[in-house]
């Protein structure tokens, strides 16, 4: 039962082997756009010699003999080849950054979902939102990164080695004051990318604080803590506004710095070529040709920079994806999976005919919390079909824990569940339905209608009608207009704790278990609702693992399991225990009562 633990982290490889993965799951697409774009980004290197060709021959000094009109004629086609080639590369590269990006989200969440239950994220909300979103985007942004530092490096040596035979006391009179402004401007820009880190960092902190404000208002009601509450916010707000402040004016600031080299290498070339120009030395198409390719050198050697650092970016970015996956390798991000982007996804695996249940041993069940001594140990049941289990104990004595044990829910655990005499090897993928199916203390409901909501994605074949009705859920239903396409959630119905309760239990009727698991079903319903659940729950004649003080529950039992500080201290038919133990007669006559909310 033991598994590999979150803090279990795998080495994350070089972005390199991340980003051959991800080129190798649509190869054709990535070949088209990379040679599209590199196409696009060498074009500017003709230009700038067509250019130098037309005002040569325009002069008479050509050393070709070419007519103008067939320059322009080059000119035109080349920019016809150029405009096809971006239009080629935008839509291959359009189709592999989706399916990147997609696959790269498929993975996390694949990942996030089939993590046992019980177990907590190792982040908040909002920055495993923005990981999914944000992290998963820049690491698809980062196929481009190859074939834009290929055909960058390819345009920055290919333009400077023109310059040169052009003329070389120019081009180094020129380059070296371009290169130290650069220099400056790429220094400038690693702060800038400090700076960026910041922002996207306080707001993802803004999204998890109001997605954390969204989940407890009532709670923030309650309490009486509004103020407080949006003094955090504006708090958060305030740091937020600074850091995206810098980062604009940082940006900005290097960008205008960059943009005014142009100007300056433009007005360097005529500074130092004047007297040569005037002798005739250094022609008119010359100038050209170094006003179009200093800029672009420029530009592309500026670019370089930036691949750098989208590189780094991105490497950070899979770390943090990496995270998110607790405890799998990292390349699991990468791994390929049918997306079904255009097709409809194939339906969901058929329901698993099951054998029924016949016994379910437990055997020394232990699961503790990491860094702390609390939960349950050494629990030891047997369950046979048709029969009702209840576990009771003090608040904090480990009936929630035991439960999720049994399920599998935690990652770490110890001991052995036999189902049929057979070992469980995964209990968090074999204690599910149509085996077993489950109703927490605190359930949690989707946005939709009720109906949706019990079926979740169930056929409907009248097994809602039947569910609702073991669950008490008639009468309400009436009170609601539309009873069972009442919508529920956010734009929706507010239920009240007793019926999210009811609705939970209807869905887990509704999957017609071999074994129903009930963590104090009815801790917010009132005497006569409770009875009246306990009683049909009783009546399909269910095999039951039900956490309850109330008596009536424990009276029906067939064994009672009465925990303290995390083990079993009594088990057997309720009568048995109030004679042999004295933790048991106290317990039954002060049970540990949830109070009842209103419904
Ligand atoms: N995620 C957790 N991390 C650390 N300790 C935990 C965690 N969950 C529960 N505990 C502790 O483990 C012990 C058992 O908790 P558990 O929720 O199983 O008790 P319980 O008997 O179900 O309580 P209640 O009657 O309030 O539902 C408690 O001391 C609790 O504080």
């Amino acid at each position: 039962m033991s598994k590999q633990t979150t803090a279990e982290k795998a080495a994350v490889p070089p972005t390199l082997a991340f980003l051959w993965r991800l080129i190798t799951y649509s190869p054709w697409r990535y070949l088209l756009a990379a040679s599209g774009w590199v196409v696009f980004h060498l074009w500017p290197l003709l230009p700038g010699v067509l250019g130098k060709l037309l005002f040569d021959v325009l002069e008479g000094r050509a050393a070709v003999g070419v007519t103008v009109w067939t320059v322009v004629a080059i000119i035109v086609a080349g920019g016809l080849a150029r405009c096809t080639a971006i239009i080629g590369a935008t839509v291959a590269w359009a189709g592999w950054y989706l399916r990147a990006r997609g696959l790269v989200q498929r993975n996390l969440l694949d990942r996030v979902f089939r993590l046992p239950g019980a177990q907590a994220m190792p982040k908040t909300v909002g920055e495993s939102i923005s990981t999914v979103r944000d992290d998963s985007d820049a690491i698809a942004l980062m196929g481009g990164w190859g074939f834009d530092m290929l055909a960058g490096i390819i345009f920055a040596v290919g333009g400077l080695a023109i310059l040169l035979t052009v003329d070389v006391k120019i081009t180094i009179i020129v380059m070296v004051p371009l290169a130290v402004v650069l220099a400056l401007a790429q220094f400038a820009r690693a702060r800038a990318y400090r700076v960026r880190e910041q922002s996207r960092e306080a707001t993802a902190k803004v999204t998890g604080t109001i997605g954390e404000i969204v989940v407890a208002v009532r709670a923030i009601k309650a309490a009486d803590k509004k103020n407080e509450v949006v003094d955090r916010l504006r708090a958060d707000n305030a740091v937020r506004k600074t850091a995206m402040i810098r980062d604009k004016v940082q940006s900005l600031a290097i960008d205008s710095v960059f943009n005014s080299t142009a100007s300056l290498g433009a007005g360097l070339v005529l500074l130092v070529a004047a007297g040569q120009m005037r002798s005739g030395e250094f022609t008119t198409g010359d100038f050209v040709l170094f006003a179009t390719y200093l800029m672009q050198v420029a530009e592309y050697t500026y670019f370089m920079g930036y691949l750098v650092r989208t590189y780094q970016q991105s490497g950070v970015s899979f770390v943090r994806a990496a995270e998110l996956l607790q405890g799998a390798p990292p390349m699991t991000l990468v791994d390929h999976h049918p997306l079904h982007l255009k097709a409809e996804p194939p339906p969901a695996d058929p329901v698993p005919a099951v054998e029924p249940l016949r016994e379910l041993e437990i055997r020394s069940l232990t699961h503790v919390f990491p860094g702390t001594d609390r939960g349950v140990r050494d629990v030891s049941l047997t369950i046979r079909p048709g029969t009702v289990t209840v576990v009771t104990g003090e608040v904090g004595s480990g009936k929630t824990t035991l439960l999720r044990g049994v399920l599998g829910l935690y990652a770490a655990g110890h001991g052995e569940i036999r189902w049929n005499g057979e070992r469980v090897e995964d209990p968090g993928d074999f204690m599910v339905p149509p085996r077993v199916a489950y109703t927490p203390q605190n359930p949690t409901l989707l946005s939709g209608s009720i109906r949706e909501n019990v079926l979740l994605g169930l056929p409907d074949d009248g097994r809602v009608e039947r569910a609702v009705h073991t669950a008490v859920l008639g009468p309400d239903l009436e009170r609601f207009d539309t009873g069972l396409e009442t919508e529920i959630g956010v734009r929706g119905v507010r239920l009240s704790g007793g019926q999210v309760q009811r609705t939970a239990a209807a869905r887990m009727f509704a999957r017609e278990p071999s074994l129903l698991v009930m963590d104090d079903l009815s801790s917010a319903l009132d005497v006569e609702t409770e009875q009246e659940l306990w009683r049909r729950i009783f009546a399909t004649s269910t095999t039951c693992l039900a956490v309850s003080h109330r008596p009536a529950v424990l009276e029906r039992a067939d064994q009672v399991l009465l925990l303290k500080d995390g083990r079993v201290i009594a088990a057997g038919p309720l009568a048995d225990l109030l004679e042999s133990s004295a933790d048991m007669r106290m317990h039954y006559r002060t049970p540990a009562q949830t109070p009842l909310p209103k419904e």
